[in-house]
């Protein structure tokens, strides 16, 4: 069978740290895969030059992964068709916001068989105020499998190779599984595959929320064991979020990276929390915040506690939901931060 080419749709923070292991091994293991990575650029200009550029003659993303270096054997692209079209294995790794318009630009360019994987931690919401997965929407619009990889990974601790695991979920735990542990696994990077894929998902998307109350908690100074509690609450409205939308989780799950461990790294070391501790004492909209702090990343669980926010509504679900719901409204500007924890108590 011919290598596998392999295509990576975004170059982030996250998307530049994975590009080094997936470069890595889709050298190492020739036989399975094309050893040149295609990588999808965003096209921007970094101090008067393309950022495509600089990539591909220093391998290294200045802008969002700086000081780590990228396999010669990733390249930059600039077009998402070009970059996809001759692609067997295709990495979504962008902030979610923009995954619709991307898919979209793909249908109809992409080969037969290709399968998609996505690193995206985030949601999408359909035409009646409900949710849509990232996986369902990418496999919606373009008809291919899609397989998910989250986990307790900030980006630039993996790219310095400090050990860590991440979590696979797909729905061919056997044959996929072995593919996509070959493409991602280093000694490491430990992946463990599981068939829970919905679960493993919607972790890796309301975390993002929990962590913005554990951003505000930092904020307001409120100390380690209101901080603990926050992570638990947030915790039990996951599950609780999961069981009630996309029953059928497995216990265990929880307790794989994407679980509780992806939860603790986020609450204390992630871009959400950073930008929600930030935010408290700001005063000004927690968009400038981000951008002032980012300098072009994203954080996602604002996003994501609004577009989860209309469906708890419609379900009538909203004070089951304490912890979720005080993010949103503290996010929108519609509560005080310092309120957080009367939201969580039912009295705001
Ligand atoms: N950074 C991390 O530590 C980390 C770890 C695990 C998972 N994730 C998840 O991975 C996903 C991607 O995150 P990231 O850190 O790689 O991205 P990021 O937050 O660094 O975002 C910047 C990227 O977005 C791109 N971008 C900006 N505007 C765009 C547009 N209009 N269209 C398309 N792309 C645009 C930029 O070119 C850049 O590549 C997110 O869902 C995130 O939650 C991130
Ligand atoms: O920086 P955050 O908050 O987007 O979190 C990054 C990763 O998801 C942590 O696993």
């Amino acid at each position: 069978m011919a290598p596998k080419k392999v295509t990576i749709i975004g170059s982030g923070n996250w998307g530049s740290a994975i590009a080094r292991i997936v470069g890595h091994n889709a050298t190492t293991y020739k036989d399975i895969f094309d050893p040149t990575v295609n990588m999808w650029v965003f096209e921007e200009i970094v101090d008067g030059r393309k950022l495509s550029e600089i990539i591909n003659t220093q391998h290294e993303n200045v802008k969002y992964l700086p000081g780590r270096k990228l396999p010669e054997n990733v390249v930059a692209v600039t077009d998402v068709v070009e970059a996809s079209k001759e692609a067997d294995i295709l990495i979504f790794v962008v902030p979610h916001q923009h995954v619709g318009k991307i898919s979209q630009s793909l249908v109809g360019k992409l080969k037969d068989g290709a399968k998609a994987i996505s690193l995206i931690k985030g949601l999408s919401t359909n035409n009646s105020g409900g949710i849509k997965l990232i996986s369902e929407e990418i496999r919606e619009i373009l008809h291919i499998e899609v397989s998910v990889l989250m986990g307790a990974n900030l980006a630039h601790e993996v790219a310095d190779d400090h050990f860590c695991e991440a979590t696979i979920g797909t729905l061919n735990k056997v044959e996929d599984g072995e593919m996509w542990t070959k493409l991602f696994n280093t000694d490491n990077f430990r992946i463990n595959v599981v068939k829970d894929a919905n679960t493993v998902e919607l972790c890796g998307a309301l975390k993002n929320i929990v962590a913005c109350a554990a951003g505000f908690a930092d904020g307001l100074k409120l100390g380690d064991n209101t901080k603990a509690a926050l992570i638990r609450i947030g915790l039990i409205e996951m599950m609780k979020f999961v069981d009630t939308y996309y029953p059928g989780s497995h216990l265990e799950t929880y307790f794989e990276s994407c679980g509780v461990a992806d939860l603790v790294t986020t609450c204390y070391g992630g871009r959400n929390r950073k930008v929600c501790a930030a935010f408290v004492t700001a005063n000004k909209p927690l968009a400038e915040v981000e951008q002032e702090l980012l300098n072009g990343q994203s954080a996602q669980g604002p996003l994501t506690a609004e577009e989860i926010y209309p469906m708890l509504q419609s379900s009538k679900n909203l004070e089951k939901f304490p912890l979720f719901v005080a993010v949103h409204r503290i996010c929108k500007g519609e509560v005080s931060p310092d309120k957080l924890i009367d939201c969580i108590k039912g009295r705001c």
